[in-house]
């Protein structure tokens, strides 16, 4: 498997490169060169599989030749060792024809450590056999953050450093991330938006000089080996629903429209996906862009559900190139005139072609806020602000006869001021975290300025190699 840049100006990579690349030098986005297509028998030799197993054997054909099957499923075994349910992505009823699967039994309650935990293995491999040394750097806007240092926590050949927007993050998910002391972890806390994060983070990788001299890579769904690793969820759950018989449809919260993106790569690799529903909060540009092909700009607002708080959507633009049928030339052009006005201009044919497949709803926070407490009510479900306005979304556009499974992101005590103002309730951490509001903080404020970020982490990487 080689994998190509949206702009077709970088050079074509393999698994291993992509997965240490993260951003195409381009400034683009990589993606398989050919997508895989699994047959009818293919997928019906899946069912009943461990999950580990399972996103092995769908991920496998990603990997080759780099890294063989066997390999990958004894990290995929290791990756999934930690989840605290036996079935890693459960699916649980909430109304007739909904459903939910929820992916936060992972080490920080979020759906980031599904594809997290095996970068963090993925990368060992790889830095152990090369022999390398790489410097991390994301920006998170809530979840991505605490799970990257998780998964890269005390590992030699990585140092991590994450970019989050300072006080724009619920109180748990900034300790998350602030309290592990680890010497290879760094967070700043930056002066501005998730918008502003993920632009500085961008503009780190676009200066090829630095972006060598610290051997940066990215842990951000920027990076092809999350959405890899995010695409056998869907194929666990659609198999649970009788695929490949059976057609099935998802709703996901969507910020950064990585995870969605996964579940479109399964139906592009054949799974019978009828229908995807993006939910947003009120930084509603997805869902204007889905109603109204209106993809422009307003500047982010903070809201309850806080790692949606964003603008500018990077994966979209791996959809983008699919809908414009590959042509790296046009995408890379339309790119450039989101970047200089602010407003993405997509062609009417390929907005078309988007809205066959997919659907928006957004909800501001009252109407999250009452979704929790109706949901609670009356299924006794607890949702998370972000899952509440998934679970929403597939409401709204399920169809007689398909299963609609909307994705739960988050567990609920990440949020519990939320929580206790929709239902009364404050949900416990789990025990691993208990006493996650007596540790000890450690982070740096710094502006939204290249300099201050390019000094954090020279000065990251330079105390990391002291150690
Ligand atoms: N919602 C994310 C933002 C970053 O998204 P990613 O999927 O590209 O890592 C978060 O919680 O940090």
């Amino acid at each position: 498997m080689r994998y190509i840049s949206t702009r077709g100006k970088a050079p074509a990579l393999s698994f291993s490169d992509v997965l240490l690349t993260g951003l195409a030098e381009d400034g683009g986005l990589y993606l398989p060169q050919t997508w895989p297509e699994f047959s009818q028998s293919d997928w019906r030799a899946l069912r009943g599989l461990p999950y580990p197993e399972l996103a092995a054997r769908v991920m496998a054909p990603f990997t080759a030749p780099d890294i063989d099957f066997e390999t990958l499923h004894d990290l995929c075994k290791k990756a999934y060792s930690g989840f605290s349910h036996p079935a890693i992505v459960p699916v649980t009823q909430v109304e007739d024809g909904l459903f939910v699967q929820e992916l936060f039994h992972g080490p920080t309650l979020a759906f980031k450590d599904m594809a997290m935990q095996v970068l963090g293995q993925l990368f060992e491999h790889v830095l152990t056999q090369r022999d390398e040394h790489v410097t991390i750097v994301g920006a998170t806007s809530g979840d991505t953050g605490s799970a990257a240092i998780e998964a890269c926590r005390g590992r030699k050949r990585l140092s991590v450093v994450i970019l989050h927007p300072k006080g724009r993050t619920s109180e748990v998910q900034r300790r998350q991330m602030t309290t592990v002391l680890e010497p290879n972890v760094t967070n700043l806390a930056v002066e501005g938006t998730f918008d502003d994060c993920q632009d500085l983070v961008k503009t780190l990788f676009a200066d090829l000089s630095f972006r060598r001299e610290m051997r940066l890579s990215a842990v951000n769904s920027i990076n092809w080996a999350r959405i890899a690793a995010q695409i056998p969820y869907y194929v666990h759950a659609a198999l649970a629903f009788g695929a490949p018989e059976q057609e099935v449809s998802f709703a996901v919260p969507t910020g950064n429209f990585g995870n969605i993106l996964a579940a479109w790569g399964a139906r592009r690799m054949g799974l019978p996906i009828r229908h995807l529903c993006v939910g947003s909060n009120r930084n509603d540009i997805l869902t204007r862009f889905l109603t109204a092909n209106d993809m422009t700009i307003r500047g982010v607002t903070p809201s309850l559900s806080p790692s949606m708080d964003i603008q500018v959507s990077s994966n979209f633009e791996r959809l983008l190139f699919e809908l414009l049928g590959r042509d790296a030339a046009a995408c890379a052009s339309i790119m450039a005139g989101f970047r200089s006005t602010g407003h993405m201009d997509v062609p009417r044919e390929s907005w078309e072609n988007a809205t066959a497949l997919f659907s928006g709803l957004a909800l501001d926070d009252s109407q999250t806020e009452a979704e929790i407490r109706a949901l609670h009510q009356k299924s006794g479900y607890l949702a998370d602000p972000h899952s509440a306005i998934g679970i929403a979304a597939g409401r709204r556009f399920r169809q007689p006869g398909t299963p609609m499974v909307a994705e739960a992101t988050a567990h609920p005590a990440k949020f519990p001021d939320a929580m206790v103002a929709a239902t009364g309730i404050h949900p416990a951490l789990p025990p691993h975290m208990a006493d996650l509001f007596e540790r000890r903080e450690r982070y740096q404020s710094v502006p939204a300025t290249e300099d201050a970020i390019k000094t954090a982490v020279r000065t990251a990487v330079a105390s990391c190699n002291a150690v």
